[in-house]
């Protein structure tokens, strides 16, 4: 990949690579666009193939999360961490404590959370060295663990696309196939459980599928199987990419709405599964419940405003449909319209962020 190239394609601000030999801290840090506030976004630690897929898996997260927050309303731009490495095997706490000292020293341009990989626990040893993180432990008066909440938008932002495919946003007697089971998942099953739908599953980790049987009487399929199974609604809430060539053929849902992150492998993807009649809900726009809940830490955590934003993603969704369908175009393009035109409002009027005593968490205190 030519860097710069790239960088400039897609109009990004800063690439940072962070290395520390004593902890093995290999840290990928990408700011997209901090035209509406600060880049606020997760950290992932993951097994890469390649450095250059890491750094790729960084670019294009940090752009998601430019589009996210500012679909989402809030003021912050977009930015994303990678983390090379096995979460399960390679984590010390002077790696984190590593990467908080480099965060501390973009000095407010990128805050950081939870993703893939990462936990409360990490995010507080980031805090250890820098105030520029949240995601950590209640105590400090944080919102904690922010996948619960992703999951309570994503079950709103799934009604609300069940409303317009079905003609009621009524989940109950829906089937819907949910891939991966991990921590979003498991709160988003517990909510459709609770409403009456028929769930799917799959995951590659056995015991997550199994706790997914036993409290809430999942059927599970094989990991390849579950494009292609019957049902309604297709929640993807693994990994990125699963929206391609070899998967459209197979998918029977007449409703795509999930967690995951960068859901189209490319673009056309979108166009592709638009065209089939399916209702997508954009990825970034449905699984903003998570950004949206940390992001009140800016303003001093307060758990039932948060939740009440959260909910929001029901409206957001509508309002995705709307202008797709005002506009005939996919809902993926509707989505990115919504976010850009936000964005360039804004730009007209600030460029670069600049940092103010308002982006400093120091109110939870
Ligand atoms: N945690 C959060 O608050 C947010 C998460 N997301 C996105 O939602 C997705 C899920 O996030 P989490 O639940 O936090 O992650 P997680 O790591 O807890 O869960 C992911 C699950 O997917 C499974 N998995 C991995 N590859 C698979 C495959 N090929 N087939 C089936 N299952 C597979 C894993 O075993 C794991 O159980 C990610 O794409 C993440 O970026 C997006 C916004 C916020
Ligand atoms: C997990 C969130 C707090 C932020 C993020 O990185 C995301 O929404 O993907």
């Amino acid at each position: 990949m030519e860097i710069f190239t790239y960088l400039e394609k897609y109009d990004y601000e800063q690439l940072l690579f962070c290395q520390d030999k004593q902890s093995g801290l290999k840290a990928i840090i990408a700011i997209h666009d901090t035209t509406l506030g600060p880049a606020l976004g997760g950290t992932r630690m993951w097994t890469y193939e390649s450095e250059e897929a890491a750094i790729e898996d960084a670019l294009r997260l940090a752009k998601g999360m430019t589009y996210k927050n500012a679909a989402a309303g809030l003021n912050l731009g977009g930015g994303k961490t990678v983390i090379i490495g096995d979460p399960k095997k390679d984590k010390n706490d002077e790696m984190f404590r590593a990467f908080g000292r480099y965060i501390q020293g973009l000095n407010g341009r990128y805050i950081t959370a939870e993703d893939v990989g990462t936990t409360v626990a990490d995010m507080d040893l980031i805090h250890e060295e820098t105030d520029f993180v949240t995601g950590i432990s209640p105590a400090f008066g944080s919102s904690g663990n922010p996948s619960p909440v992703t999951a309570f938008g994503v079950y709103q932002g799934m009604k609300a696309a069940a409303k317009e495919a079905f003609g009621s946003d009524s989940l109950e007697g829906k089937t819907v196939a949910v891939q991966g089971v991990g921590n979003v998942a498991y709160t988003l099953l517990k909510y459709l459980h609770e409403e009456g739908a028929n769930l799917i599953v799959t995951d590659i980790n056995k015991d997550a599928v199994q706790r997914a049987v036993e409290n809430f009487g999942a059927r599970v399929v094989n990991t390849d199987e579950i494009y292609g199974v019957e049902c309604d609604i297709y929640a993807p809430c693994a990994l990125g990419a699963v929206i391609n060539d070899q998967t459209i053929p197979q998918i029977k849902a007449k409703v795509i709405a999930g967690s995951a992150n960068n859901q189209l492998k490319d673009p056309r993807h979108g166009d592709q599964i638009h065209e089939m009649g399916i209702v997508y809900a954009p990825d970034y726009v449905i699984n903003a419940g998570g950004v949206i809940n940390v992001a009140d830490e800016l303003y001093g955590y307060n758990r039932e405003r948060a939740m009440k934003k959260v909910e929001g993603v029901y409206n957001t969704i509508e309002k995705v449909i709307e202008i797709a369908k005002r506009d005939g175009i996919p809902t993926y393009l509707a989505a990115d319209r919504m976010a850009e035109e936000r964005i360039e409002r804004m730009r007209n009027s600030r460029s670069q962020f600049l940092q103010n005593e308002k982006h400093i968490l120091n109110r939870r205190k």
